[in-house]
């Protein structure tokens, strides 16, 4: 049998690890057939390293026939390709989870899906836990929540930044809303909020808060959630954003394995 064909939305740095991954032979079930991005340059550069074809618009892409398609691109991306790379045949891998805090959008993916008899995946990316989530929320009403800790630096060019910030000694809350909030203000900073709210208690009723916090480095996210039965905390740290190409790794591997976990 031949191998399962991916093909990548985005050239930048997440998607460089998932095609290093697939090289270093962490995923042997699949070849990686085509990449999309937004400049022609650089998605030229990506798809010479990586021996695959560079696409100029999702319909070339999909032309290549991928049964997996993995973005790392961005909130617009998805809004924009989800339904045609469904309707085209191939399973979506998604990190710019974001686009699916609108529910009719999110609705309309889901039944695009199942009508093509297709799957979206939804990468566990910087953060994780969300299969005891869906349970607790099976069995329960929850309420969720998630606190997030970042660098102040890292909310330049967002409206949450003041120069104040980079002159703060103590942790700062700077945001507190719920998830659909947090989304419409850092489009490409807290799809992680909308991941964990789509597995919990959904996109308006998860809360969200988030700290700048002085000399800290990476991400720290705060899952909490409270059923009836059940309680979960989740903390989790990350260094850089590798974590989230490594989720799409994971997700690649869960999908073709014989143990599913
Ligand atoms: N769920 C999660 O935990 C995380 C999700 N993300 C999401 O992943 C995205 C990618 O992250 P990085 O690789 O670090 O970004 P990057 O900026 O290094 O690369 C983004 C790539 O996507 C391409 N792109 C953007 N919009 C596009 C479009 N409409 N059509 C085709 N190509 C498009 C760009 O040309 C670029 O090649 C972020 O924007 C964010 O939405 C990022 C980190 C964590
Ligand atoms: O890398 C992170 O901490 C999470 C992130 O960018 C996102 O959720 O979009």
């Amino acid at each position: 049998m031949g191998k399962i064909k991916l093909a990548l939305i985005g050239c930048g740095y997440l998607n460089e690890i998932v095609a290093n991954a697939l090289k270093d032979g962490y995923l042997p079930e699949y070849e990686l057939i085509a990449v999309l991005g937004k400049d022609s340059n650089r998605t030229k550069a990506f798809a010479e390293r990586h021996g695959c074809k560079a696409c100029a618009d999702i319909d070339e892409l999909m032309g290549m026939k991928p049964d997996f398609t993995a973005e790392a691109a961005s909130v617009k991306a998805i809004q924009e390709y989800s339904e045609t790379i469904l309707n085209g045949g191939s399973n979506l891998v998604v990190l710019s989870i974001g686009a699916f805090a609108d529910r009719e959008f999110y609705e309309r993916v889901k039944n695009t899906a199942a009508q093509n008899k297709r799957r979206v995946y939804i990468a566990s990316g910087a953060v994780g836990g969300f299969d005891v989530l869906r349970t607790a929320a099976l069995m329960s009403p929850i309420t969720a929540s998630i606190g997030a800790q970042k660098a102040p630096a890292s909310l330049k060019n967002t409206p949450l930044f003041t120069n104040e910030l980079m002159d703060i000694t103590v942790p700062q809350q700077v945001f507190s809303g719920t998830t659909k909030e947090a989304i419409a203000i850092l489009p490409t900073k807290v799809n992680v909020a909308i991941a964990t709210a789509l597995a919990s208690a959904g996109p308006e009723n998860t809360t969200m808060n988030i700290k700048a916090v002085p000399g800290f480095k990476g991400d720290e996210y705060k899952i909490e959630i409270q059923g009836e039965e059940v309680r979960a905390e989740l903390n989790i740290y990350s260094r850089t954003s590798a974590i989230a190409a490594w989720s799409v790794v994971e997700v690649l591997q869960n999908a073709v394995a014989p143990i599913v976990f």
